[in-house]
């Protein structure tokens, strides 16, 4: 099995021209060969429908062809535009409607649950359509996208409430409720069109490339999870480690620096929302800067480190801290780009949704316990003591990405592929 991760690992994170078969050969290589081929970027027999005699496309219905792949990428991207789920928010606005909190907390649930399986479906589409191509690039874009789409909502929706306010006469909960059910038909209707028609693309994809006959046979199990190599264990532990000290952080920022640098309420948002603004344009750069050199691990390892020096700065000096922030909007974004394709190297095609599901899991449970000790933290001993906290965290993830570094080398080493390893001529890590 480790073979075969390792060996995965490579032949994906290797631009297509460099790409090499002297590994050993193993059931597992072979099998990998069949997921190769039957990958979107053409079908069994490494031919499109387009070159089958009588049956011309054009480059923007041919599957195997960019213009039709940058078609998909733009619905890929504006699912992630809304990124709610239509049930959520009905339920949310509906308690908003009927003034009724706990029915408002049943729709977070319910968007939590949507929102998320949301993600994992674009991540396993992405890796679908662009793996072995602009994957980080592609998965940049879907970054950008999704935080472009929270920027137009908290813009737009002050807007539309304002609105049905000057409407209705009256600013209460039936004017909330109004403005969220306006923002259900924008913005989730139009990530259910998306959805709608990538899923039509996908299966004309897979008729048109023949993709049932290259299929394994391998079947998708819950307890695929306890295969899971050690390499993707190391993921996740990156992932766990790196999102607490994010997420938590940026929902605690605004007190921080007007409690620390004695910024206005207004600065303090300001200052507090520019990693999500930085993390728009700089995702899709980063991500085409990732695809161009490989070596994933070496870009998620500069993001780990430039993370930790910010969080630094932030706790022990008192330097302008849209230094720190603005490093951290920058290191964010290239994590982001660069950790979450690695998913995509390590696991068989058909653990891709297992192994995506598992992450944002984890991710998620780190994210709930660390949210509410981070709050505790912050309640007993003040914002230097969550700072350190939240370092100890990005340690975490960092030693996970030395780890992983190793077991890349190791195993390269193991299998005679040396040079692989350290990218001296493939450019992997
Ligand atoms: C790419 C990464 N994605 C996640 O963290 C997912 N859990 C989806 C999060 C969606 C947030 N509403 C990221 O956002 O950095």
């Amino acid at each position: 099995m480790t073979q075969f991760h390792t060996l995965r690992w490579r032949v994906y994170s290797l631009p297509p021209q460099r790409t090499r078969t002297t590994c050993p050969r193993t059931k597992y290589n072979n099998m990998t060969d069949i997921e190769e081929r039957q990958s979107l970027l053409g079908n069994v027999n490494g031919e499109s429908e387009a070159e089958e005699p009588g049956k011309q496309m054009s480059a923007i219905s041919d599957p195997t062809r960019l213009l039709h792949r940058i078609v998909v990428l733009i619905f890929m991207c504006f699912l992630g535009f809304g990124e709610l789920s239509v049930i959520y928010v009905v339920i949310f606005a509906a308690g908003a409607l009927l003034n009724r909190f706990w029915l408002m907390e049943v729709g977070r649930f319910v968007f939590g649950i949507g929102g998320e399986s949301l993600s994992v479906a674009q991540n396993t589409y992405a890796v679908n359509w662009f793996k072995g191509k602009e994957l980080n690039l592609v998965f940049g874009l879907q970054l950008s996208m999704a935080r472009l789409g929270s920027t137009v909502n908290m813009n737009i929706m002050g807007w539309v409430y304002s609105r049905v306010a000057d409407l209705i006469g009256s600013k209460g909960p039936s004017t909330l409720g109004t403005a969220l059910m306006i923002g259900t038909v924008f913005t989730c209707f139009f990530s259910l069109v998306c959805a709608l028609v990538l899923g039509y693309l996908d299966r004309r994809a897979e008729r048109i490339l023949k993709k049932e006959q290259g299929k394994t046979g391998e079947v998708i199990k819950l307890t695929d999870v306890k295969d899971f190599p050690l390499s993707l264990w190391l993921i996740f532990i990156i992932c766990v480690g790196y999102y607490v000290a994010i997420f938590p952080f940026i929902g605690l920022g605004q007190v921080f620096f007007i409690e620390k640098f004695n910024f206005s309420p207004a600065e303090a948002r300001a200052i507090n929302s520019v990693v999500y603004i930085i993390s728009a344009p700089a995702s899709p750069i980063l991500g085409f800067l990732v695809d161009k050199t490989g070596r994933n691990v070496i870009w998620v390892m500069c993001a780990v480190v430039t993370t930790l020096a910010a969080h630094m700065m932030l706790a022990f000096t008192f330097w302008n801290p849209w230094i720190a922030m603005s490093l951290l909007g920058v290191s964010y974004s290239l994590l982001a780009c660069a950790l979450w394709p690695m998913v995509a190297f390590v696991v068989p095609d058909h653990q891709l949704g297992t192994a995506y599901g598992f992450m944002q899991s984890i991710q998620n449970l780190g994210l709930a316990l660390i949210s509410m000790a981070a709050g505790a933290i912050l309640d007993n001993r003040g914002y230097l003591f969550l700072e350190v906290f939240f370092c100890a965290c990005i340690c975490i993830s960092l030693i996970a990405v030395v780890v992983l570094y190793l077991v890349d080398f190791l195993q390269g080493k193991d299998e005679g592929a040396v040079d692989v390893t350290f990218g001296l001529d493939f450019r992997v890590l």
